[in-house]
């Protein structure tokens, strides 16, 4: 059984200015199994919040479903909600979304200590995560005395402490440097080399390449996919930048 499948999505917005009403996702189908690292990518406008916002469960589809384990969100009770979305979940963000009152330590024990963790469970669970990602001697600090880079790290870590099913990821590298961006798209890798799920929406080909697989979407639908298999990053980033050029030079055709 697949960890997450996406079943005929569909999601209509109706704006607040006109009857006229947006296809946001018009039939978007894809599985994923577990353990694998998938990067969605689109132009601007083509759904990926939309289809994160529906996955991540702040938004519900106007029809289709998605199945986590085989298990519809759809039927998650409203008072489970929040307890499946810091459990089942784990998030990473272009800003980061660290409180900046918190230490880099308070911060990640955040969905530990909203699920009442004992505190001694919670300083198990800190090491082990913190020191892979380096990150282990400025757990006191506050996000404003360390880099993006650093901040991005402690958002990793904040997702991983539940030991969620599926990591989300929303444009990961987009506020990183490019030295920051490599060194958290390595550790994506290791995370998933980890067995670690992840989903990533990025407009970075570079940070796609590090998948094993890449969703294009265009118009609210899936409509081309490329695996990396044995591909090195840089092979794989020559193959993403030609599928890209190949959509656009056939005004969003591919076949
Ligand atoms: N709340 C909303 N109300 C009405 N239309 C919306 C709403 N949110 C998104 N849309 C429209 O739905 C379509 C898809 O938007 P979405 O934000 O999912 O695209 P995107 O691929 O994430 O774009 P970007 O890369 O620019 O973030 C767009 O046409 C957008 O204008």
């Amino acid at each position: 059984m697949a960890l997450l499948e996406v079943k005929h999505l569909k999601k209509v917005y109706s704006t607040r200015f006109s009857s006229q009403q947006v296809e946001a996702l018009k039939d978007v189908n894809f599985s994923i199994e577990k353990g694998e690292y998938v990067a969605i990518m689109g132009e601007s406008g083509s759904g990926k919040t939309t289809l994160l916002n529906i996955l991540s469960t702040l938004d519900t589809p106007t029809s289709g479903e998605v199945l986590l384990e085989g298990k519809s969100l759809a039927d998650i009770k409203d008072s489970e909600m929040s307890d499946f979305r810091r459990n089942d979940l784990g998030f990473v963000f272009q800003d980061f979304n660290l409180l900046d009152n918190f230490s880099l330590k308070d911060n990640i024990f955040l969905p530990l200590v909203l699920s009442n963790t004992p505190v001694k469970e919670m300083e198990e669970r800190l090491k082990p995560i913190v020191k892979p990602l380096g990150i282990e001697k400025l757990i006191e600090h506050y996000p404003y005395e360390v880099s993006g880079g650093q901040k991005q790290r402690a958002a990793v870590a904040r997702a991983l402490i539940t030991d969620p099913k599926l990591i989300l990821a929303d444009e990961p590298t987009g506020a990183l440097d490019s030295k920051s961006s490599q060194s958290l798209l390595e550790t994506f890798e290791d995370i998933n080399q980890a067995g670690q799920t992840i989903v990533m929406v990025t407009h970075s080909t570079r940070a796609a390449a590090h998948a094993n697989r890449v969703l294009f979407i265009q118009d609210g639908e899936v409509y081309h996919e490329v695996y990396r298999g044995e591909q090195t990053v840089d092979q794989f980033m020559d193959k993403i930048a030609q599928s890209l050029m190949v959509i656009a030079n056939r005004g969003g055709q591919y076949d």
